[in-house]
């Protein structure tokens, strides 16, 4: 995936570091249905994706991302995607990179769907911060697990930035 390999690039990885850790892509569409009073329900609440990283697609406003304490909503944009990195990038890149807090909100005039592909690797794949980005001066943040460990842990609700 080319966007993953300028990613790679940009952190000094070597090429084609990504392959193993992308093996899944899951399509998924939301559909969140007017609501007379938005102020009483939020689409989606506040959380990073578990995954790797996240192509999103909206047509109707909705999508909001966490910056420096405030709610900021990202514009819709025609043929344009939303790139969400997820807490596996941020693992892999020891912290270089960090996973994007967001939320749905909905509103009482229309409908909203939006469509993401959710990228991510196997449930057995092993994951560890990478070995190019790990030296004295910046220790390893996490240590290496299973795929299928953290999902286990973040669909109990363990992550801390799930409200
Ligand atoms: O519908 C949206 O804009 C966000 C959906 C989302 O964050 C998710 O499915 O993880
Ligand atoms: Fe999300």
């Amino acid at each position: 995936m080319r966007i993953l390999e300028l990613i790679g690039e940009g952190l000094g990885l070597k090429e084609g570091y990504f392959e193993e850790l992308s093996k899944r892509q899951a399509l998924v569409v939301n559909h969140y249905p007017p609501c007379p009073d938005p102020s009483l329900d939020m689409g989606v609440p506040a959380h990073c994706d578990p995954n790797l990283i996240t192509f999103l697609q909206q047509q109707v406003y909705g999508l909001q991302i966490l910056k420096d304490g405030h709610w900021i909503g990202v514009p819709t944009l025609p043929h344009a995607f939303v790139v969400n990195i997820g807490y596996q990038l941020q693992i892999l890149s020891n912290n270089k990179l960090v996973a994007s807090e967001h939320r749905a909100i909905t509103n009482s005039e229309t409908g909203r769907t939006s469509i993401g592909t959710f990228v991510s690797p196997i449930g057995d794949c092993m994951v560890e911060p990478t070995k190019v980005l790990v030296n004295g001066g910046s220790p390893a943040l996490y240590r290496a697990f299973k795929y299928q460990e953290f999902i286990d842990d973040y669909m109990a609700e363990k992550d801390p930035k799930r409200h």
